[in-house]
């Protein structure tokens, strides 16, 4: 069994506090992991240093047995959505994911597409994201995070704001991406998520881990 994910000893310290404490962990290749927990307890914070976008304060993450900031300074292969998904909010949808594409060239203007369309969204939609709903936009941010069919996929709350249809097709979505062999973490403050989607779950609270 390959480990996709292996976070080791990692501690994230901010202003003297320990926003995450000695964390160690790790998911095999293929699996649906879930992370729980209260609001500020650590699942953000957790992604960005998974992401390569936060350095942890000690301890290290390996993704695909490469070691984040030595042996690889990105991970090589994710898709993340965080919180609030940042958009050009004065482009179109479409316009917004080519331009994301653009800067890897891996795929190209026919997977934007297919992207879109599986989350429900129009790629001939001309309307700027200013003119977005909440779900709609989440729903860009989701075919944004899979439009590479990346290898390691991290989705931090990604029903926000979805209605029950669209939870639905999300859940088919990630499945499926399960089923291409892709590696997902995904938080969820709805026990329906997680129950549906998990082959495991990690509580975090107060920046410690522990597995349920
Ligand atoms: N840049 C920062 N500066 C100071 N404190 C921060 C910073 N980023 C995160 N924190 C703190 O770290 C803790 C963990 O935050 P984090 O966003 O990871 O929580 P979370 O588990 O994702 O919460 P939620 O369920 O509300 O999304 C919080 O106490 C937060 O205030």
């Amino acid at each position: 069994m390959t480990v996709a994910v292996e976070v080791n000893r990692v501690t994230k310290k901010i202003k003297g506090m320990d926003v995450l404490h000695d964390i160690t962990f790790s998911v095999d290749k293929g699996k649906i992991v879930g992370l729980v927990g209260p609001n500020g307890s650590g699942k953000t914070m957790l992604f960005r240093i998974i992401a390569g976008l936060v350095k942890p304060t000690s301890g290290q993450v390996s993704l695909f047995g490469e070691t984040l900031h030595q042996t690889i300074s990105f991970p090589r292969s994710v898709g993340i959505i965080l919180e609030k998904p940042g958009f050009l909010e004065e482009y179109s949808g479409f316009n917004n994911l080519k331009f994301l594409a653009d800067i890897q060239k891996k795929i190209g203007v026919e997977q934007i597409k297919e992207a879109m369309t599986q989350v429900g969204l129009d790629p001939e939609d001309k309307r700027k994201v200013s003119a977005y709903s909440l779900g709609m936009k989440q729903k860009l941010a989701i075919a944004q995070a899979i439009m590479e069919e990346p290898e390691l996929i991290l989705l931090d709350e990604p029903m926000n704001g979805l209605d029950e249809t669209s939870v639905k097709v999300v859940y088919e979505l990630i499945s499926n991406q399960q089923s291409r062999g892709a590696t997902i973490l995904l938080t969820s403050h709805n026990k329906e998520d997680i129950e549906t989607l998990c082959d495991e779950v990690y509580k975090i609270r107060s920046g410690k881990i522990e597995r349920q």
